[in-house]
């Protein structure tokens, strides 16, 4: 048996990382950019009003007070979207909106606030500022910087970026697909009635949720029953998946056949059994270079070792580097209260504590969960996530 961060460790060196495929930017919302993201024209394209006000030549603004106010005859309208082709000369104005195209020869946009129009003439008493009220060409971009670097994770924030470079389509890695087997003679799924001798297979649902989550694609192939043959076969054909989960089968039982499967397939086992509870049994992998699981069936087990081990790899294979050992959140169903040398034989063993504040200390009364009085909560050690997701 060897333990949870080993087992990480090793998991995550037989980890690939998957390679780039171009999607609509809204699809690359948390994945992570393969290409750097060069700025091909300028942001703004051309100077554009900050202002609804008044395109002007500051030259005509130098020294004005309200005492000696400049007058502008208005000689045309720059609305936005809809250029004004008048060119601005001394003791003129153009009439222009926020986000319209500064005129030739203006320089700077005199807010409208500060300015009185009367009888086609603008008059003004303030000075602004030479350059004020306007947007330069490449004041937010400019051509040939990086904007985006390959490795970064796209947010909204980033769609709003490529968007207004007119990027329509960007090279994200690959979502992994993940093919879920749920293997039982005892398991039925929705379309069967109940029966007491059945359980329903949870762990297909519960399992598909959290590879969605993680960002990568379930195929859910549904339940094998406890036979060899099919078991073998339905795993050679969930070889065109890029990871293999099954639940279930891997303890030491009669009919515990994921074991012979996996070695039938000429799996090259990295290890079979891990030191922690829940998740003992978990096996892990490869098949042709395919990461292949192989979780114990309980429902908790199942999910928590998802956790630990599945979801870091399927983050590196979809290319974030920035992977920790950062512990959950207590809010996480997953939050666990750590009973160290608890198990027979001195392992350890995580018992559930939904939603206990990190480091408190509880008594026994506080919780069915707590089996020992004054026991320090902790969520579930060496536990992986990205570090501000
Ligand atoms: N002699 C020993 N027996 C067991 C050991 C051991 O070391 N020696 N380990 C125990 C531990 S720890 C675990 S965990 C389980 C793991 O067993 P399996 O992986 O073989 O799982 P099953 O026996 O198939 O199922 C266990 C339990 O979970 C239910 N199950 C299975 N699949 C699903 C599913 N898709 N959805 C919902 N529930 C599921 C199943 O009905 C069983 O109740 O072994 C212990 N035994
Ligand atoms: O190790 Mo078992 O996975 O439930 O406790």
């Amino acid at each position: 048996m060897i333990d949870i961060k080993k087992v990480q460790k090793q998991i995550l060196e037989a980890t690939p990382v998957l390679g780039r495929e171009s999607v609509p930017i809204l699809d690359a919302v948390r994945r992570v950019l393969v290409q750097d993201i060069i700025v091909a024209e300028d942001l703004p394209a051309s100077d554009i009003s900050a202002m609804d006000g008044y395109a002007v030549s500051h030259t005509s603004l130098r020294s004005v007070s309200k005492q000696n106010p400049a007058y502008f005859k208005i000689i045309g309208e720059s609305p936005a979207g809809k250029p004004c082709g008048a060119i601005v000369k001394e003791g003129e104005a153009v009439r222009i909106m926020t986000g319209g195209l500064v005129p030739e020869g203006a320089d700077t946009v005199v807010k409208v606030e500060d300015t009185i129009e009367e009888d086609g003439y603008v008059i003004c008493s303030i000075d602004p500022g030479c350059g004020e009220g306007i947007r330069f060409k490449g004041e937010s971009l400019q051509t040939g910087e990086v904007v985006l670097h390959a490795g970064d994770v796209i947010s909204p924030l980033e769609v709003g970026a490529l968007a207004s470079l007119r990027r329509a389509y960007v090279y994200v890695h690959r979502k992994p697909l993940v093919a879920i087997l749920s293997t039982g003679d005892e398991l039925s799924d929705f379309h069967e009635p109940p029966s007491p001798s059945k359980a329903m297979c949870s762990n297909l649902y519960a399992l598909a949720a959290q590879v969605v989550e993680a960002g990568a694609k379930p195929l859910c192939i549904g339940i094998v029953q406890d036979d060899l043959e099919e078991l073998q076969s339905q795993l050679y054909e969930a070889l065109h998946a890029d990871v293999i989960i099954t639940s279930g089968g891997t303890s030491k039982g009669k009919y515990d056949l994921v074991h012979k499967a996996f070695s039938s397939l000429d799996m090259k086992m990295k290890f079979t059994n891990i030191f922690d509870k829940p998740g003992k049994p978990t096996v892990f992998g490869t098949i042709r270079k395919k990461l292949v699981f192989g979780l114990p069936g309980n429902p908790s087990a199942t999910m928590l070792s998802f956790e630990q081990f599945i979801r870091p790899a399927l983050l590196k294979m979809m290319g974030f580097q920035n992977i920790s050992n950062a512990s959950h959140n207590t809010n996480d169903p997953f939050s666990l209260i750590d009973s160290f040398n608890y198990g027979q034989g001195g392992n350890k063993e995580h018992h559930r504590a939904p939603q206990i504040p990190l480091g408190k200390t509880l008594s026994g009364n506080d919780n069915k969960y707590l089996k020992k009085k004054k026991q320090v909560c902790n969520t579930m050690p060496g536990c992986l996530k990205i570090v501000g997701r």
